[in-house]
């Protein structure tokens, strides 16, 4: 077994073993489901059934409430949607200095957006008095789990 992937099981298995709560938001079709299942050890399945009822995903493994929202980064189309969405949930009073993680999925895809390209159409810059990160992930490649993983891991040991 390559080291990368040592280091990703054992980041996986602290995933696991710490206890936090995470809300998973995001537009319908964003990869919510696929993402859980990859983080769960399963495989990543194409034609996937559209989650009904529940687009929000609640991971409660404890005191620590993170937020992370999940955007498909190859439909430019629905970034405006996702952006009116993501700032009226942070209007909220209960999601009141709660740190933020955007991921932009599916960045497999050809036409994906970038890291900074989500920045802008999101309008994250606007976004104070939080902690605010922004990642380019793909539950499909399972590219930057990792990254996604340390970050929820960190603050859940703050
Ligand atoms: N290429 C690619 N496709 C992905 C990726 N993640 C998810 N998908 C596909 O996108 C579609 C939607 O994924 P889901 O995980 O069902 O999305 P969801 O956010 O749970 O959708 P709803 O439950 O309907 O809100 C499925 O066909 C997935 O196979 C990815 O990283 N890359
Ligand atoms: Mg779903």
């Amino acid at each position: 077994m390559g080291i990368f992937k040592r280091i990703y099981d054992w980041l996986l298995s602290l995933f696991w073993a710490t206890e936090m709560d995470i809300t998973m938001i995001g537009l319908q079709n964003a990869g919510k489901t696929s993402l859980l299942r990859v983080l769960a050890g399963g495989e990543f399945t194409i034609d996937s059934i559209p989650t009904v009822g529940f687009n929000m995903k609640r991971v409660q493994k404890g005191h620590v409430t993170l937020k992370w929202f999940i955007v498909d980064s190859a439909d430019k189309e629905a970034l405006p949607v996702a952006k009116e969405e993501l700032h009226i949930l942070l209007e909220k009073p209960a999601m009141e200095g709660i740190p933020l993680l955007v991921l932009g999925n599916k960045s497999d895809l050809q036409d994906h957006s970038t890291v900074d390209e989500l920045i802008e159409a999101l309008n994250l810059k606007a976004v104070t008095h939080r902690e605010v990160s922004c990642y380019g992930i793909s539950a499909k490649e399972e590219t930057n789990l990792d990254a996604v993983l340390q970050w929820l891991i960190a603050r859940a040991q703050k």
